[in-house]
């Protein structure tokens, strides 16, 4: 025993281990120049370790020289992993921030930070012969990587558009503050203001300052990544750029990994996953569509990218941008009040082009047929007659998303979730679009054993058949996850998009945002209404959004861009900000709204789930956390103000074979909050329940 142990964090479930590291004895290993003379030389070196019958594989995250392992049972690490670069004593901090503001264990934050080739104790082997450390998968790509030049790629500025005046006010404005004024620094610019341009001319600044520096562009979903990657590579060279998102293979997402993580990329492109990669030399963060609800991880550690990348930003005193048309309310706030610098584009960067006209069609006067108002159909006949582009948005995916039995009325659901399943004509099955689940299509209904069965309602691939029959001369692509499953298909589609060639794209919300086609000029909005009166408080907002968003893809060229958007409720009051582009009105009154009922921003949420088998089960561990909690309020005066709601079931009760029941929690100050979970959540680890449960902070609906 040398005196000192390693803290050592593992990908273990907070409900077993609430900290998420474990204590292990260092001892000197061949391979590796760490000794036991210098503790601290340890730290952010990822490493092997025996864990119960296993070996798993963790990141020193501390030194310890005290242990409630008594020091015979303290198990020696196994390997010191020579794949991983050693961790920065800021990436390591970002950790720790992330486990104690989201409630998690640092294990469950650190380990998904790193591709899957280098978290799996599995992948790494001694090489009997040598008796060096090998990777079963990834040491091609490992000598790849080696066999570059270590320094920092080679800066190589291209040709920048000129700015417009309005692009050029509010570039000096950002590089002006960059050293000065370290509020994150909204860019509020409409659809096809030109935002992107001032990213590219702010962060060749930034990368200009020093030969070294890397900078970080976050969009909110990976199919942007191809036309931003582009862009970039155009503009700072092929050799300083690399995209980071899970839609990459394992080899490319390797290498990515280790040339970000070693400082040899510069501009590191990246999904939500990339707020965590280990960057030794950030200087800068955009955070693109900052408004987009695709930032937050739903799975795992629940987190916000944007969230995370402000944080960064502040703890490396670095600049942040975050760039939208339709910021996020707790932005907008932010904004309003000062806390964050506010930057305006208000009009459209090409010459002539302006936002597009807005036209309401009445469903419950002009019918549509299958799906489609006579004003769409002459609109979209129009638009094809021009040699234009229509894009059809329909924002739900498969043939149709109910399929039910004309004789009995009985709705074919999901055994496995309280959710009805969706008719696929391309696969003929009805598909579950919460657990995936898949049946064939039943001849007889299940329940009466008619054969009388339809599907009622419209989806992309239905709406796909009646583009066909309607326009059967018309090139129609269709855009949603089920299309675009096999490699190179959405760029193909994107291509023809882009080319013009395309009469009728049809796409659910993957293709709302960020993308330019400049012969895109009229869109079609379908079904939106069930948005009009959802339940969650968030719901308005992101209605909102989607549609400036989808609006925002017409008439970003030459030609005026049009709108349709059927409707059945023509008077609801969100629509007359939605047809004049009002952003600001919107925000306005949906703040004050949230203001009065004491809602985020106004307060902060975080929500208990737990799933069991029997919703009495949830519903009771629900019930014991809630009586936890009380108490604790009532020992603890600075919790006085933390409000526990009665525990009930989940708005969709039934997932994945598991019922589902949450408590929503509510206080003004999120410290104060903070301070509550952190000791509500030891008290339910002490619970040792076999359920699953979590928290979740910052909640994106309840
Ligand atoms: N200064 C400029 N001069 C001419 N064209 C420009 C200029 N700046 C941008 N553009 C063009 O304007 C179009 C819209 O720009 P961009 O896609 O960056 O807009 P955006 O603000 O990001 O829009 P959105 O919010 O809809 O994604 C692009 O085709 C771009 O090339
Ligand atoms: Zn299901």
């Amino acid at each position: 025993m040398v005196g000192w142990v390693l803290q050592v964090a593992c990908d273990v479930p907070v409900a077993v281990s609430a900290a998420g590291v474990f204590d292990y004895a260092p001892i000197e290993l061949n391979n590796t120049p760490l000794n036991l003379a210098v503790p601290e030389a340890w730290l952010g070196h990822t490493v092997l370790v025996p864990f119960g019958k296993q070996l798993l594989v963790g990141i020193v995250m501390g030194i310890s020289t005290t242990s409630e392992v008594p020091p015979a049972k303290l198990k020696p690490i196994q390997a010191v992993l020579p794949f991983v670069p050693q961790m920065s004593g800021h990436w390591l901090d970002l950790v720790r921030f992330m486990a104690k503001y989201y409630q998690r264990g640092l294990g469950e934050v650190a380990l998904p930070a790193l591709p899957i080739a280098l978290r799996v104790a599995k992948n790494f082997v001694w090489d009997q012969t040598t008796g060096e450390m090998t990777l079963r998968t990834g040491m091609r790509t490992w000598r790849k990587w080696r066999a570059l030049p270590p320094s920092p790629a080679l800066l190589n500025v291209g040709q920048a558009l000129n700015l417009t005046h309005a692009q050029h006010v509010v570039l000096d404005d950002l590089l002006e503050r960059r050293h000065i004024d370290l509020r994150p620094q909204l860019l509020f610019g409409v659809t096809g203001s030109g935002k992107t341009e001032v990213y590219l001319q702010y962060l060749a600044h930034v990368l200009q300052d020093s030969a070294d520096g890397q900078v970080l562009i976050l969009v909110p979903e990976i199919n942007l990544t191809p036309q931003f990657a582009a862009r970039l590579n155009a503009r700072f060279g092929m050799e300083t750029v690399v995209t980071l998102h899970s839609g990459l293979n394992e080899s490319t997402r390797l290498m990515n990994w280790w040339r970000a993580a070693s400082g040899q990329a510069r501009v590191i492109l990246g999904t939500r996953l990339s707020v965590l990669a280990m960057l030794p030399n950030l200087q800068a963060i955009v955070v693109d569509e900052e408004h987009d609800s695709s930032y937050r991880q739903q799975e795992g550690v629940r987190y916000s990218a944007r969230d995370v990348a402000i944080y960064r930003a502040h703890q490396l005193n670095i600049p942040i941008v975050l760039g939208s048309a339709t910021p996020s309310l707790e932005t907008w706030h932010n904004a309003c009040t000062g806390r964050y610098g506010l930057h305006r584009l208000p009009e459209r960067a090409v010459k002539g082009a302006m936002l597009p006209e807005v036209t309401l069609v009445d469903v419950q006067k002009t019918a549509a047929q299958d799906g489609l108002s006579e004003p769409m159909r002459r609109t979209i006949t129009e638009t094809m007659v021009q040699h234009h582009t229509t894009l059809l948005f329909q924002n739900r995916r498969g043939y149709a998303p109910v399929f039910y039995c004309g004789h009995c009325g009985h709705i074919h659901d999901c055994p496995n979730c309280a959710a009805h399943f969706v008719y696929h004509s391309t696969t003929r099955h009805l598909h579950c679009h919460h657990c995936g689940q898949q049946e064939r299509v039943p001849k007889t209904c299940i329940k009466c054993g008619n054969a009388d069965m339809h599907p009622i309602g419209q989806g992309t691939q239905r709406l796909e058949e009646t583009a066909a029959r309607l326009w059967p001369k018309a090139i129609v692509r269709r855009i949603d996850a089920d299309s675009t499953r096999k490699k190179g298909e959405l760029e193909d589609a994107f291509a023809d998009i882009a080319a013009g060639v395309v009469d009728i794209v049809i796409g659910t919300q993957m293709l709302a945002k960020g993308h330019d086609w400049p012969n895109l000029n009229t869109v079609g909005v379908l079904d939106v209404d069930s948005g009009l009166f959802a339940q969650d408080y968030r719901a308005p907002e992101r209605l909102f959004a989607l549609l400036q968003q989808v609006i925002g893809r017409a008439g970003r060229g030459q030609q005026a861009g049009r709108v349709l958007i059927q409707t059945a409720f023509p008077e609801h009051p969100m629509w007359t900000q939605v047809r004049t582009h009002d952003f600001e009105t919107f925000a306005t009154s949906e703040l004050a709204v949230r203001q009065q009922l004491g809602l985020p921003p106004f307060a902060a949420h975080a929500l208990l789930q737990v799933a069991a088998p029997e919703l009495k089960q949830a519903l009771a561990f629900a019930q014991t956390a809630r009586e936890l909690a009380l108490i604790l309020i009532a020992d603890h005066l600075e919790f006085a103000h933390v409000t526990i709601n009665a525990a009930v079931p989940m708005n969709m009760m039934r997932l994945n074979r598991q019922e589902r029941a949450q408590i929503l929690i509510e206080c003004p100050s999120r410290p104060r909050l903070q301070a509550f979970l952190a000791q509500w959540q030891g008290a339910l680890v002490a619970q040792k329940s076999r359920l699953m449960w979590l928290i979740e902070v910052d909640p994106a609906e309840i």
